[in-house]
């Protein structure tokens, strides 16, 4: 028997539980279209992705995949075109301006690839970890100097930004970023510009600040050092979440990386594009449910209607 229209509402008014639950960070079907003199640009493309609290995570993939769009987003800087958003449980679509300043100052702290771009050049290290918390009229004595010691960077408290090296600005950044005792950090290539010794002070730093503070830390890189240390790494493919690997130790205490491809709640994958090219795959593709496994083929020769 059909439902009438009065059961239909019922269940519509039904409250489902929200996709992803209490994860620390929540994308869902997430869109970001920049329209530029009339051209539009597809930087997100509904993408999905849960990240828990207390998670360490790298994000990669090409250039122009839309990394940096997602981390202006989940920074507050930038506002999604559609789609769900959330971190701790705030609306990053629907905040009021005071709310994302505050998100801003308190949420979530950034560190930015280009070292200059994080600390103010003419204040010392202390005085730029000391800046943000003056501005959430929260400072407390002796903490900037306790996060520069945690980082590794207590001997450079009284230095000016110009003094110090591209690593050890870095870690200053990092600490600047936790100033406010975020629950959330973002770091958008904060290696990009430093050699491997550095870069690895440099991981270990926010991998510090993610074990001993328990701050949930996502950084976007290209650097294997990084991407290759976290528990878990996101590829992202034109605007999508397309694939995750995974590490765990195995019974011996090796390190063990498993890639999986990301299933969406829709049941859409991408197939890696080297599978794909290897076997012409275009298009269309056949399938078939085995007992434990689904099987992908290309499609057959298709009859040509041409004369
Ligand atoms: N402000 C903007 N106006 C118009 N298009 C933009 C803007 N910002 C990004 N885009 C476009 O959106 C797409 C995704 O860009 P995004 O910067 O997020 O990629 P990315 O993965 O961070 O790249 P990269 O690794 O080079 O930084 C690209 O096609 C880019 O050209």
């Amino acid at each position: 028997m059909n439902p009438t229209l009065s059961e239909l509402e019922a269940q519509a008014s039904v409250e489902r539980a929200a996709f992803g639950g209490d994860a620390h960070i929540v994308c869902d079907n997430l869109v970001r279209i920049y329209k530029t003199e009339g051209v539009e640009v597809v930087a997100l493309q509904g993408l999905d992705l849960l990240i828990q609290r207390g998670e360490l995570v790298a994000i990669v993939g090409a250039s122009g995949s839309g990394k940096s769009t997602l981390l202006n987003v989940l920074s507050g800087l930038d506002v999604p075109t559609a789609g769900v958003a959330r971190v701790a449980g705030m609306d990053l679509l629907a905040m009021t301006a005071k709310d994302r300043l505050r998100y801003r100052r308190e949420v979530v702290g950034f560190i930015w690839q280009q070292t200059a771009r994080n600390l103010l050049p003419y204040l010392t290290a202390r005085e730029n970890v000391e800046l943000p918390m003056k501005l959430a009229g929260k400072a407390r004595r002796g903490r900037a100097l306790e996060l520069l010691d945690l980082l590794g960077v207590g001997h450079s408290a009284g230095h000016g930004p110009a003094e110090l090296s591209g690593g050890e600005q870095q870690r200053v950044a990092i600490a600047v970023a936790l100033a406010n005792s975020p629950q959330l950090i973002l770091a958008d290539e904060p290696t990009g510009e430093l050699d491997s010794e550095t870069s690895a002070q440099v991981f270990d730093a926010l991998r510090k600040a993610n074990r001993e503070l328990g701050v949930t830390v996502v950084i976007v890189t290209h650097d294997p050092l990084v991407s290759e240390q976290v528990d878990r790494t996101i590829g992202i493919r034109d605007g999508r979440t397309s694939s995750e690997t995974l590490r765990r130790e195995d019974a011996e205490g090796r390190l063990v990386a498993e890639e999986y491809a990301v299933l969406d709640r829709v049941g859409r994958l991408q197939l890696p594009r080297d599978f794909m090219n290897a076997l012409e795959m275009e298009r269309r593709v056949r399938l078939e449910l085995e007992s434990d496994h689904i099987g992908v083929w290309p499609a057959r020769e298709e009859p040509s209607h041409e004369q």
